[in-house]
């Protein structure tokens, strides 16, 4: 891996790893039965309270990455880790982490309360705690108005502010979110990242953010990981170390989004086919 910019500040995680993965590789089979790399000896550390973003062309890897550390994906070889355990080592089912999809899912015949409330029981020991939390979070993602709505009655911003909500209250250290805004129009999906960076750092949760938009990634994380393709792997690490809160329209971030476009789109060029 190589650097792209290394500026002044530190890094926000602590030192600790939270995530670690070792020479992990996946194989899927095309249709036509013939065997291919998803991914290929992929090498990564995320540091407790990191937030780092997976970014790469189609097909490069990473949902699959998402899916084997939140346990949805058991057949690789490797080693992945969330803080001292073994991925495998969960039971299946069970999760160290909290995942957002690109769609919100929530559960439709639930109350927005209730869906919040649902995974919150799983851990909250009282009824009174679980609606604490359950007001707390909907709180911070400006949703108290909409508590005994049901899915259908939002929009798709404000479902998936609810998913992402219900992610954060679920009590995992660890989020993984899987293009979260790429559904929704610019304007939204802009308003959302700053509320996604407004509650990480109310929480300092460790997230792991995979997205095709560079200039998102580069808004977002702490560290950018482009990923190349057949077979899937990381080939470039980038310290962002623009200063917190960070503005969309940042001159510099526009100029470092600008330079990385043009290199993520040659990768996607030279990406070898197997
Ligand atoms: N269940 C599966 N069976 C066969 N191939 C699969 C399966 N799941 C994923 N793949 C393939 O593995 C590769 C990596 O897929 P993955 O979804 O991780 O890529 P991605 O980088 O997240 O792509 P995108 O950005 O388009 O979502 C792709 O070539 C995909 O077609």
């Amino acid at each position: 891996m190589t650097e792209a910019s290394t500026l002044s500040r530190p890094l926000l995680g602590t030192d600790e790893p939270k995530v670690s993965i070792e020479r992990i590789s996946k194989a899927f089979r095309h249709s036509d039965g013939e065997g291919f790399w998803a991914l290929r000896d992929v090498d990564l550390v995320v540091r407790n309270g990191e937030f780092v973003c997976l970014a790469g062309p189609s097909g490069c890897g990473k949902s699959t990455i998402l899916n084997i550390l939140s346990g949805l994906d058991r057949t690789f070889s490797g080693k992945a880790r969330i803080d001292d355990r073994n991925v495998l080592d969960v039971a299946d089912g069970r999760t160290l982490c909290g995942y957002v999809f690109q769609e919100p899912r929530l559960l439709p015949w639930l109350s927005i309360e209730d869906n919040l409330a649902f995974v919150l029981r799983q851990n909250a020991p009282s009824r009174q705690v679980v609606n604490e939390l359950v007001s707390h979070w909907l709180e911070l993602v400006g949703l108290s108005r909409f508590r005994k709505s049901y899915p259908h009655q939002l929009s798709g911003g404000m479902q998936q502010r609810a998913s992402i909500a219900r992610a954060f209250a679920a009590g995992h250290d660890l989020l993984l979110m899987d293009e979260p805004f790429s559904a929704l129009d610019e304007v939204t999906a802009r308003n959302m990242r700053y509320e996604l960076l407004s509650l990480w750092q109310k929480s300092r949760k460790t997230v792991i953010f995979v997205t095709h938009n560079l200039h998102e990634a580069l808004f977002l994380a702490d560290r950018v990981l482009l990923m190349a393709s057949r077979p899937g792997r990381i080939h470039r690490e980038i310290k962002v170390s623009l200063e917190r809160p960070r503005k969309a329209d940042d001159p510099e971030l526009l100029a470092i989004t600008r330079t990385l476009a043009e290199e993520f789109v040659s990768s996607s060029k030279n990406s070898s086919v197997e």
